[in-house]
C-alpha cells in the first residue's frame, strides 16, 4: 500500500477493513480494568455487572412529615366522624418508622385536640411509608456491563452500598503533529508557517469522549522522523493519531510510515471532508491501532467522530455516544459529488413552524464552518445531492430549543447584523442570529419560499434608482410584507492605503491595465455598479476584472489588501477591517425584509428592541461608515 493514489473506500468498509487489520495484528480488543472508588468513576465504562449489596432505603421510613400511626386504628374516620388516636408518634421524612407502626399521617391532615390527634379520614396501611428496598433490593443487578457510569449511577451504586467499582481504564490517545510548516500554539509566524491548531483540538475531543489525551512534539517532515515519533508513540498508546501527511504531496508520507511500521487497512475512505485518511496498525507488543488523520482542520474534526470516537468507545466496551437528529427542509441548493459521503455543516432555525436548513461553507479548511455548525447533514455516497426545500436527516449539534429561538437571517451580509447577533446573544443566551450570505436577491427569494425570518437587502432597481421595494413587489408579491430600515451604509471604492492608483470614482474603472475584483451576481453592490455604469453609459465589459466575483464585503477587501486586486466596491466597514482606504461612491439604505405575521412576534422582539436601543444605535455608527437616522423604522 505504498502508492500515492488515494483509494476510495465506502466507510463501512473501510471501518471493517480497519477492524479485521487490528484483530489480526493483535490489537486489544478492551483496554484493561481498573477498580476506582464510586468518587472517581464518572465517566468511566463498567468492566463487570454491578449488583447491589444492600437495599435502599435499608429500612421502612417516613416518607413525609407527620404522625406514625397504626392503620388499624383510624378505620371508620370520616369528615363527618372523625377519630381521636392518641397512640402515635410525630416522625419527619426519613426518619424509620417506629415499631408496631405502618402508616404515616401528613401534618396538614392532622389537628390535634386535647386529648390526641383527630383524623378525618381512614389511614390505609403503608401510606407515606418508603418500605424497605423501594429504591434498591439487595441483590438486584444494578448496572450492567459496559455502562458509562453518570452522576445518578454512581449516586445509586453508593446507595446500594457499592463503594468501589471495576471499570475500564480511559484509553490513551497520542497525537504526533507532523509537518515542516507547523508551529506551536503561540509561536511567531513566519510567512508560510501553520500553528497546530488541529492538536489541540483533537486533544480536547478526545477527552470529551474520556480519553486522556498527550501530544507529542511536532515531527518535521522526514518519514525516518516521522517513524520514531510513530513508534514511541505507540509503546504508550491505545490509538496514535498522526496529522496531516495524509495525501498525495511531495511531504505526504503518513501512509508509506505506518506501513514500515506495521500496514495500512485503507489509505482513502469515500468521505469528504476526510478523503485521505488513513487506517492502520503499528506493530508491537500489544499492536497499537494507528489513525492517520488529513491535516485540514475540518477533516481532522470529522475524522476523529467518524473513525476514532467508535473506536474509542469500542476499546471501553461501550455503545459510542449518538447524538440526537431532526428532520430539516434545506434552504438552498446543495450539490453533492457522486460516490461520496458528504458531511455538509448547516445552521438550523424554525422558519413557519419547519426546522430550515442552511449549509455552511463547504471548504475543509474552514473550521468556522464546524464553530457555527448547528447540525451536520450527510449526503450519502449514492445521492448526488438535493434540491432547495428537500427535507432531510440532520445530526443535532446544538439543542432544540435554542434552535427554535434562532433567527435565520439569509440575504446580503452586513457587519450590524453581526454586531446584532453578538448584542442579542449578551442580553439572552437562549437567542442567535444566525445570517448566512446569498446576496440580496437570494434572501428575498429565501423569504419567498419560506427558508428565513429576514432577508437583508440593498438591492437598486436601476430603472427607478429605488431600493429593495420594487423588487418585494416583483418577487414576493408585496403583500404581507414589511420591510424594516437597518441602516444607510457607504459604499464605495476600496483601494490600498494612500490610494496609490489615485482613483477618484467610477469613471476611472475602465483604465486599462486596472484589477477590479467584483461581487457576485445578485448581490446588492454589484447591482449598485451596474447602476452607476449604466448612468454613465459605461459598458462593463470595459472594466478589467468585471466577471471576477467574489462573495463577501469583506472577501473583495481581502483581495485588494492581498494586492490581488487594485480596487473593488465595498462598505467603508470592510476597508476599515483591512487598513484599505476607502473612495466614497454612494449612500444606500440596508433593509431587513420580513413577512408582516413575523413583525409581532416573540421571536423577533428582542430584534427591534435592539435596533431602538441609543447604545446599539451608538456602537453601529462607531463602525464608521453607517447612519441609523432611519434605523427601525418601518417603511412597507
Ligand atoms: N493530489 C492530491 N492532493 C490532495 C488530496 C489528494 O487526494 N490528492 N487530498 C486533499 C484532501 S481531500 C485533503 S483533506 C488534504 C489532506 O492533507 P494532508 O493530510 O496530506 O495534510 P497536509 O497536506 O500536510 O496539510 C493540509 C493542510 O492542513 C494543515 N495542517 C497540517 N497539520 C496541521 C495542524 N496540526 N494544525 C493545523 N493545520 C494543520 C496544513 O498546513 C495544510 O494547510 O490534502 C488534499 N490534497
Ligand atoms: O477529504 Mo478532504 O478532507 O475533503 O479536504
Amino acid at each position: 500500500m505504498n502508492s500515492p493514489f488515494v483509494s476510495d473506500v465506502p466507510a463501512a468498509q473501510a471501518h471493517a477493513a480497519w477492524r479485521e487489520a487490528r484483530a489480526a495484528a493483535g490489537c486489544p480488543a478492551r483496554v484493561e480494568t481498573v477498580r476506582v472508588s464510586v468518587g472517581e468513576a464518572v465517566g468511566r465504562v463498567t468492566a463487570e455487572p454491578v449488583w447491589a449489596r444492600r437495599s435502599s432505603p435499608a429500612f421502612d421510613s417516613s416518607a413525609m412529615d407527620g404522625i406514625a400511626v397504626r392503620a388499624s386504628g383510624t378505620v371508620g374516620a370520616t369528615e363527618t366522624t372523625p377519630v381521636v388516636v392518641t397512640d402515635f408518634e410525630v416522625v419527619d421524612t426519613g426518619d424509620p418508622l417506629p415499631p408496631g407502626y405502618d402508616a404515616v399521617v401528613m401534618r396538614e391532615h392532622v389537628h390535634r385536640t386535647p386529648e390526641g390527634a383527630e383524623l378525618r379520614a381512614a389511614v390505609p396501611p403503608y401510606q407515606h411509608v418508603r418500605s424497605i428496598g423501594e429504591d434498591i433490593s439487595a441483590a438486584e443487578l444494578l448496572l450492567p456491563e459496559g455502562h458509562r457510569l453518570r452522576p445518578v449511577d454512581v449516586a445509586a451504586c453508593a446507595a446500594a452500598g457499592v463503594t468501589e467499582l471495576v471499570v475500564r481504564r480511559a484509553p490513551i490517545v497520542v497525537i504526533v503533529p507532523t509537518g515542516d510548516e507547523i508551529r506551536p500554539i503561540g509561536a511567531e509566524l513566519r510567512p508560510g508557517e501553520i500553528l497546530d491548531t488541529n492538536s489541540l483540538m483533537l486533544a480536547a475531543q478526545a477527552r470529551e469522549a474520556g480519553c486522556e489525551a498527550r501530544v507529542t512534539d511536532i515531527v518535521v517532515d522526514d518519514p525516518e522522523a516521522i517513524t520514531t515519533a510513530l513508534r514511541a508513540a505507540a509503546e504508550e498508546a491505545d490509538l496514535v493519531m498522526v496529522i496531516a501527511g495524509s495525501s498525495a504531496g511531495r511531504d505526504d508520507y503518513t501512509a508509506r510510515v505506518v506501513a514500515s511500521a506495521g500496514s495500512v487497512a485503507v489509505h482513502g475512505v469515500a468521505v469528504r471532508p476526510g478523503h485521505p485518511v488513513v487506517l492502520g496498525v503499528a506493530k508491537g507488543n500489544p499492536a497499537t491501532p494507528v489513525l492517520g488523520v488529513p491535516g485540514y482542520p475540518v477533516s481532522a474534526a470529522l475524522t476523529f467522530d467518524i473513525f476514532a470516537a467508535p473506536l474509542l468507545a469500542e476499546l471501553e466496551g461501550a455503545a459510542p455516544r449518538e447524538r440526537p437528529s431532526a428532520t430539516a427542509r434545506l434552504a438552498r441548493k446543495l450539490p453533492s459529488v457522486f460516490g461520496m459521503d458528504d458531511w455538509v455543516r448547516v445552521r438550523l432555525g424554525r422558519v413557519q413552524n419547519q426546522v430550515v436548513a442552511t449549509p455552511l461553507p463547504r471548504g475543509a479548511g474552514v473550521l468556522t464552518s464546524l464553530v457555527r455548525a448547528d447540525g451536520l447533514l450527510v449526503v450519502p455516497a449514492g445521492v448526488e445531492g438535493h434540491h432547495a426545500g428537500s427535507e432531510v436527516r440532520v445530526e443535532l449539534l446544538r439543542g432544540l430549543s435554542e434552535i427554535n429561538r434562532t433567527i435565520v437571517a439569509i440575504g446580503s451580509h452586513d457587519l450590524v447584523l453581526d454586531l446584532a447577533a453578538s448584542a442579542l446573544r449578551a442580553a439572552d443566551p437562549l437567542i442567535t442570529l444566525a445570517s448566512s450570505n446569498v446576496g440580496s436577491l437570494g434572501g428575498l427569494v429565501a423569504l419567498r419560499d419560506g427558508l428565513c425570518h429576514i432577508a437583508g437587502s440593498h438591492l437598486l432597481d436601476p430603472a427607478t434608482g429605488e431600493y429593495t421595494l420594487p423588487y418585494v413587489d416583483r418577487l414576493l408579491d408585496g403583500s404581507g410584507i414589511a420591510v424594516i430600515r437597518l441602516v444607510h451604509r457607504d459604499q464605495g471604492l476600496l483601494v490600498a492605503p494612500g490610494n496609490p492608483l489615485g482613483l477618484k470614482g467610477i469613471d476611472d474603472l475602465t483604465r486599462p491595465g486596472l484589477r477590479y475584483v467584483n461581487r457576485q451576481r445578485g448581490a446588492g453592490t454589484r447591482a449598485l455598479l451596474d447602476y452607476e455604469l449604466s448612468r454613465r453609459e459605461i459598458d462593463p465589459s470595459t472594466i478589467p476584472g468585471y466577471s471576477r466575483e467574489e462573495h463577501t464585503h469583506l472577501a473583495v477587501a481581502a483581495a485588494v489588501s492581498a494586492g490581488r486586486a487594485d480596487t473593488g466596491m465595498g462598505i467603508l466597514a470592510a476597508a476599515r477591517a483591512f487598513n484599505l482606504d476607502f473612495v466614497p461612491v454612494a449612500q444606500e439604505p440596508y433593509d431587513l425584509v420580513l413577512r408582516a405575521d413575523d413583525l409581532s412576534g416573540d421571536l423577533l422582539a428582542p430584534l427591534w428592541d435592539l435596533l431602538a436601543s441609543p447604545d446599539f444605535r451608538a456602537q453601529v455608527e462607531a463602525l464608521g461608515g453607517y447612519s441609523c437616522a432611519e434605523t427601525g423604522q418601518r417603511i412597507r
